[in-house]
């Protein structure tokens, strides 16, 4: 207990301590990172990239009166342990633990909440600007990577910002890599910036500082002194690297990015790998796709790795494409890619793909362009929490006209909707969880299959329940393990969008009681739209639709999550014995 780390509870104590001191809390720090995230996994490479950094900021800086943003925030495990909450840490993204990003109603320390990247410059943009407004005279600071810097949002923001006189000071955080090895154009120029050399941020209007190691406490906390002096926006480019201080996260900074469970001292990875996952099944297709058909091109946004891409771009390096972190400038591209005889995979995240939902409604549907929407964690993602479940795409497709909505249930329906996706003349969006995958025999016989039909899977006489994607699986388990096949009538909807409406009118003529079950939030999903049919056909039974609250749902494990809002498989039970 007689460690450095032990004696900070607060940035003010930091301040205290001599410079000599630093790295020995460095250290401190390093420890007890690895510590925790060996057991508790979380994102690691980052945060260990940051530690000096984020000590030399709360030492200089007069923090939270300073205002101090994380970009994507995944590096703010440092930032939080001198923030009061190195006793909670071990709470790291469990349920009521604290977050694994930068939450405001966490601590006064995380003045803006992040998870989504490229957000941070535009953020305290605005914190600068209403203090300039309201008379008050702070530092505001923007930490951002080299992947996230070259997002859309964050050039818009360096574009105003250098037409502002705000003492804003932007710490460009360069270890050359996202999560997957950075790319782009202005990645070179980043890896050439020296001191007094030009640099494209004097471009924007903004003064640049030069280049420090970001490992170094001195030229740090030289660098801020000199910041402090400089007046108007400035941009200054520290130099890390990623996993910095354990060797085996420094050499393969992919794997650590967030590496799951590991034995600290020997660096093997200990997370067992359970069943196959959509994800699996997406990656095996997605190749088979590419070989079979060379118009076919796969689209991600800095989420190879993430969107089991690897193998698929070692095989087929020009058409499967990494934009960097640039979703709006993805779905686009896509668009344009479909225009010119080409068959546009555009692989993101349902979360990711909320920042390009005017590129879908006017890129893409509105010209009805072929593109094929690989939506990848949908619904509930687990300890990521808020800003990472994927509660929306159902609904914020469904509004949509020309786009077709898949959402498969098991691995042979997954791979022949991904098949026939290359064949539609119409945007066409296939949303599959971050979970396992109910397996099938598949010989590997493509076919195609039909748009907008259900398919019944037991034929009960009490409750008829419409499922789609993941809960189709839990329920037909739950049916089988309780021999419920006389009392409900499942039915699977492989398709949101096109509704299969004749299965619906049909079940309204035998069933009292109808439910629908989706992994999304229920404004304007899946239930909402059965609703919409079961009102036309003027039904009078009784009707309930399980999803999402209307609210943001927190991190925990998925299961934890789940039994929170009763679609844990206890609930869906319970549910319907409530009707036998
Ligand atoms: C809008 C958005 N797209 C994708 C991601 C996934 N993501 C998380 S961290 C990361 C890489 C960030 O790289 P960089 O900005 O260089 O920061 P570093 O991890 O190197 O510190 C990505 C792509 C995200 N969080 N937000
Ligand atoms: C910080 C960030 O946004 C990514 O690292 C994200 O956490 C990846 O999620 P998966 O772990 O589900 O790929
Ligand atoms: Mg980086």
């Amino acid at each position: 207990m007689n460690k450095v780390i032990h004696k900070i509870n607060h940035p003010k104590e930091l301040r205290k301590l001599n410079l000599a001191d630093l790295p020995d809390l460095a250290e401190d720090l390093r420890e007890y990172i690895l510590d925790t995230l060996s057991v508790k996994p979380g994102h690691l490479g980052a945060s260990l990239g940051v530690i000096e950094l984020t000590i030399a900021l709360h030492y200089h800086f007069d923090t939270p009166n300073d205002l101090l943003i994380w970009d994507v925030g995944h590096q703010c495990y440092p930032h939080k342990i001198l923030t009061g909450r190195r006793d909670r840490f071990e709470s790291l993204r469990q349920k009521n633990g604290i977050s694994g990003f930068p939450a405001r109603e966490e601590s006064e320390f995380d003045v803006f909440g992040t998870g989504h990247s490229s957000t941070s410059i535009s953020a305290i943009l605005g914190m600068a600007t209403a203090d300039q407004i309201n008379g008050i005279n702070r530092k505001h600071i923007a930490v951002i990577g080299d992947a996230s810097i070259t997002s859309g949002m964050s050039l818009e923001a360096l574009n105003h910002l250098g037409s502002t006189d705000l003492d804003v000071i932007v710490i460009l955080n360069n270890n050359s890599i996202g999560i997957d090895p950075s790319v782009g154009g202005l990645k070179n120029h980043f890896n050439q910036l020296i001191d007094n050399e030009h640099s494209i941020f004097e471009d924007f209007g903004l003064n640049f500082l030069g280049t420090v190691d970001g490992h170094d406490f001195d030229s740090l906390l030289n660098a801020f002194e000199i910041a402090n002096k400089t007046k108007g926006p400035k941009v200054l480019h520290v130099k890390t690297i990623k996993g910095k201080g354990y060797e085996k996260a420094e050499l393969d900074q992919v794997k650590w990015h967030a590496p799951g469970l590991f034995d600290k001292k020997t660096g093997e990875i200990t997370s067992v790998k359970k069943s196959k996952s959509y994800q699996d099944v997406f990656g095996e297709t997605m190749f088979d796709l590419l070989n079979q058909n060379d118009k076919i091109i796969a689209i991600t946004p800095a989420m190879v790795t993430g969107s089991n891409l690897v193998k698929c771009q070692e095989h087929f390096p020009k058409r499967v494409i990494d934009v960097g972190i640039a979703e709006q400038h993805a779905v686009t591209f896509a668009a344009g890619l479909a225009t010119q005889n080409t068959v546009p995979y555009c692989t993101i995240y349902s979360t990711f793909l909320q920042r390009a939902y005017d590129q879908v409604i006017h890129d893409v549907a509105l010209q009805n362009l072929p593109v094929v929407f690989c939506i990848d964690r949908a619904g509930i993602v687990g300890s990521d929490g808020a800003t990472h479940h994927g509660y929306f795409d159902i609904s914020y497709l469904n509004s949509i006209p020309n786009i077709i909505i898949a959402s498969p249930s098991n691995e042979k329906d997954f791979k022949n909707i991904l098949y026939t996706a290359q064949f539609t003349e119409q945007p066409f969006a296939i949303r599959f969880p971050k979970e396992s995958i109910e397996t099938s025999e598949f010989t590997n016989e493509y076919e195609k299959i039909k748009i907008g039909k259900a398919n019944k899977i037991t034929e009960g006489n009490t409750i008829a329940i419409l499922a789609t994607g993941q809960f189709t699986t839990k329920i037909k388990e739950l049916i089988q393990q309780h021999n419920l096949e006389e009392q409900v009538c499942l039915i699977d909807f492989p398709f949101i969008k096109p509704l299969d409406e004749q299965i619906i009118k049909i079940l309204t003529l035998k069933y009292n009681v109808i439910a629908t079950y989706e992994d999304g939030i229920l404004n304007g999903g899946f239930g909402d739209a059965v609703l919409k049919i079961l009102n036309q056909s003027n039904y009078k039974g009784s009707f309930k639709m399980n999803g999402y609250p209307d609210d943001f749902i927190t991190h925990g494990t998925i299961e934890e999550l789940y039994a929170e809002m009763e679609l844990d498989k206890n609930s869906v039970l319970k549910f319907i014995q409530s009707y036998l």
